[in-house]
């Protein structure tokens, strides 16, 4: 590989930019992928402080070698964060993602990145992958692109794969219970695009893409379906706008109980 990687290869987001007389559903394609980490960051208010936590909660909450699962992983920057915070035998990374052409970027990056490290990439569709045991699950932006009626039975299935003492990290879009709060945090938010150079067209078109596609909980929403999953606890760490992150974590008190055993209602930690 001469100085610069496949994986480097990132151009600037101009995909709404120009007027579209229909604008599609918004999907991960080649183009998307093709611009994904400018269209991430200047998108996601606290998207690189979120991926820099996650090394931090790893090296606290991680056992040791545990394997870590990143759904909706697409280009892996979730594993090059943990691969610069840990070392290699402190976890075994599997990213999991649907979209092809997010799986083959984010195997090229992964293997040049981290070298030493356990890194693997699955192409694969998280509500049906069979998950083996877990010491820690990221979830970052991905639940919000799941239909709304199979976020709950994915949830069940990743505290059942979770090691007790496990933890897992969801980062959501969100939508404030309030209609005018959210009326106020939505328009912040576009003024935070604005800030970082997108137009009201490409704002606007984007949305369009995005109606249906992508579809906000509120945190009450998140803490009750992680609750009802069987996290002990849930804490929202991390709001910006309408984006925050949450940790949840799976009681040690289900270290006697057999895995499959584990009661679908919330216990004390
Ligand atoms: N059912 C599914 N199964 C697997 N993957 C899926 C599914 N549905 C959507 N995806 C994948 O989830 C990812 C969501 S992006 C995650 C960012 C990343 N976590 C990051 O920290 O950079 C968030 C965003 O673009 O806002 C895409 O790569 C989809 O292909
Ligand atoms: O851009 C938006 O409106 C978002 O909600 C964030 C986002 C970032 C990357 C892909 C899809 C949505």
């Amino acid at each position: 590989m001469t100085g610069s990687t496949m994986s480097d290869a990132s151009y600037r987001d101009a995909i709404f930019s120009t007027p579209l007389d229909r604008v599609a559903r918004f999907s991960f394609d080649e183009r998307v992928v093709a611009c994904f980490p400018d269209m991430i960051r200047r998108s996601v208010p606290g998207y690189g402080q979120i991926l820099g936590m996650l090394g931090l909660i790893a090296a606290r909450h991680l056992r040791h070698g545990a394997r870590v699962y990143d759904l909706g992983c697409s280009l892996g920057a979730g594993g090059l964060a943990l691969a610069g915070r840990l070392a290699p035998d402190a976890f075994r990374y599997t990213g999991v993602d649907l979209s092809p052409a997010m799986v083959a970027r984010a195997r090229e990056t992964l293997a040049a990145e981290c070298p030493g490290h356990a890194m693997e990439v699955i192409e694969g569709d998280i509500r049906t992958l069979e998950y083996a045991p877990a010491g820690m699950i990221v979830l970052n932006f991905t639940l919000q692109f799941l239909p709304p009626e199979d976020r709950e039975a994915l949830m069940t299935r990743l505290f059942a794969a979770l090691e007790p003492g496990g933890v897992l990290v969801l980062s959501e879009k969100i939508r404030a219970e309030d209609e005018q709060e959210n009326a106020w945090l939505v328009e912040r938010y576009h003024d935070f695009k604005r800030a970082n150079g997108y137009s009201d067209l490409e704002i606007s078109q984007k949305r369009t893409a995005l109606e249906n596609v992508l579809v906000p909980d509120t945190l009450a929403t998140h803490h009750a379906r992680l609750a009802r999953a069987g996290f002990s606890r849930s804490y929202t760490w991390c709001q910006l706008l309408n984006f925050a992150s949450v940790v949840a974590f799976k009681s040690e008190a289900f270290k006697d109980a057999a895995f499959e055993d584990a009661p679908s209602t919330p216990r004390e930690a």
